[in-house]
């Protein structure tokens, strides 16, 4: 059988580093291929030549076995390529139905062929078919997107490249912000479409997620093909050591230390709709995690602790002392540091340097006479590369033009800097792949070795089990259970995230 799409021998090169060398990449109708590798690995790069955004310097593209010149995106829509990226590209005030039929609208022409006025009825009662018969999705159409959560947003992409009739869908990274059940409707979704015939890219740093849905695996390394196997010909060790060339041993280095004295403690905090009562205290060499459901009140209470979110009762004493964060500055004069999850929006400043990026929350340690001395940012710069095993050309390179995970690196690296006695992370390895996820772990055991403190939010529950000392899990604004992470488990997790622990029954191993 012919394959849908061959990619052969593509090659690409950045101001004369090559990205990707020789690489190959065969997709089969109604199959879902992962796509994996390191941070920086080309992944991205790959994906991206195949819809048009970055020509190619070498090789072919052959779609059913024709091979085509892919100019720009809209060329690739064309051929029935569409990407559905986390950062979704639909537009927040327009309905869900006007949302599926953005370029396709259908209507009744004028006389210069505009399509006036459109045809509301015709466009709702088609979208509402697509989704219920196509992704087997039950959604009001006349919706406006601000007003769905985010799972149901990416539904509504996915409805938008079927209804197109795109035969190679692109995922890149899209359960990174689902939680278990969103991910589990999407990987529904996903079957589906492979049962109508659609091929499915899968782009995941998450080696179960991978070995669970898709048929095939292709691993780039440093821009080359390093395995294009079966999944069910392979595990996850093969998997791991195809993409850092080693086994990882423990992905969790966890130290338990002899926890000191109480460095921040939280009293009956509350902020109107958001939480209530919330109390816990961090000691010295602690990490605590928030987690919960989406919506629970978790980053909130995190984001009120860097100053991000008032809350309007209650106590945060740190060090003995009462503290009043009424804003960023407040918290950072008092050594907080704050990571958040949204990298792109809050966190990196795309149109300057990694260098620059690297020492903004840390401005006092790269001043000669009050100027910025570039030579002490680039020296600082460049220990954060070797420190944190950022993959940079130089330091002087945009953050915008490198790979997600090396961007994460980059925000962990900068509030390392400011030298932090508590450090509030929000998703910390989000977008990182394993191996970069076990460095974070050690820089963040060898950092409250000091004595310092973290409280961190993750949705990744295996993390929070592996790197914590104390799990908090919070549901509706409350604190419903506090965890020894040493001894709880994944379910227990997941079990308090949805029922209350008043209503404990046997049935909750705790
Ligand atoms: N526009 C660009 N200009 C210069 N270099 C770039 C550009 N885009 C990507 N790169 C470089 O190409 C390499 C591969 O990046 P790419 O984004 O493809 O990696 P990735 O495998 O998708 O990584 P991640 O898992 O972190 O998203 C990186 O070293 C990156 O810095």
């Amino acid at each position: 059988m012919t394959p849908i799409l061959s990619m052969e021998n593509i090659e690409k090169s950045f101001n004369r580093v090559p990205v990707l060398e020789k690489v190959n990449l065969t997709l089969n109708r109604g199959e879902i291929v992962g796509l994996m590798g390191e941070n920086g690995a080309g992944k991205s790069t790959l994906i991206k030549i195949l819809c048009g955004v970055y020509p190619k310097d070498g090789g072919d593209i052959i779609l059913d076995g024709k091979k085509v010149n892919i100019k720009d995106a809209e060329d690739a829509q064309k051929l029935g390529i569409r990407t559905i990226y986390q950062e979704l590209s639909l537009f927040p005030t327009m309905t869900i139905a006007e949302n599926i039929f953005m370029h396709n609208e259908i209507g009744y022409k004028n006389h210069k062929g505009l399509i006036m006025p459109l045809d509301i009825k015709g466009m709702n009662r088609i979208a509402h078919k697509v989704l219920n018969d196509r992704l087997s999705v039950d959604l009001d159409v006349t919706r406006r997107i601000e007003e769905i959560p985010l799972a149901q947003r990416q539904l509504v992409e996915i409805a938008r490249a079927v209804y197109s009739d795109a035969s190679i869908i692109i995922m890149d990274e899209p359960t990174t912000t689902l939680e278990t059940k969103e991910k589990e409707q999407l990987f529904k979704v996903m079957r589906d479409l492979k049962a109508q015939g659609k091929a499915i890219i899968f782009i995941s740093h998450h080696l179960d997620e991978v070995m669970s849905i898709c048929d095939r695996v292709v691993v780039l390394r440093d821009g080359h093909n390093a395995l294009d196997e079966r999944t069910s010909d392979i595990n996850m060790n093969d998997l791991i050591s195809a993409m850092i060339g080693k086994s990882v041993e423990n992905q969790y280095p966890k130290v338990k230390f002899e926890l000191g004295g109480p460095l921040l403690e939280i009293k009956n905090l509350s902020s109107r709709k958001k939480y209530e009562d919330i109390s816990f205290t961090l000691h010295e060499k602690e990490i605590i995690g928030i987690v919960g459901l989406e919506g629970c009140g978790k980053n909130e209470i995190l984001r009120t602790l860097f100053g991000l979110c008032p809350h309007d009762a209650g106590e945060i004493v740190y060090k003995g002392k009462g503290l009043r964060l009424h804003n960023i500055r407040d918290a950072m004069n008092n050594r907080f540091a704050f990571l958040p999850g949204e990298r792109k929006v809050e966190g990196i400043f795309p149109i300057q340097s990694m260098a620059w990026n690297t020492t903004i929350a840390s401005m006092e340690k790269i001043l000669t006479n009050r100027l910025v001395s570039t030579k002490k940012e680039t020296a600082i710069a460049r220990k954060c590369v070797e420190d944190f095993s950022i993959k940079v050309n130089t330091p002087s390179q945009l953050i915008s033009r490198m790979s997600g995970g090396n961007q994460q690196k980059v925000m962990l690296a900068r509030w390392m800097q400011t030298n932090p006695d508590i450090l509030l992370l929000e998703e910390p390895t989000r977008g990182i792949d394993v191996n970069a996820k076990t460095e974070v772990y050690k820089l963040i055991t060898q950092y409250v070795q000091q004595g310092k403190g973290v409280v961190m939010v993750s949705s990744e529950e295996e993390e929070v089990l592996g790197i914590c000392d104390k799990v908090i899990v919070v549901r509706n604004g409350k604190i419903n259970k506090v965890l020894d992470a040493a001894s709880a488990s994944l379910e227990e997790i997941k079990y308090y995230s949805v029922n209350d622990s008043a209503d404990d029954t046997e049935g909750a191993s705790c």
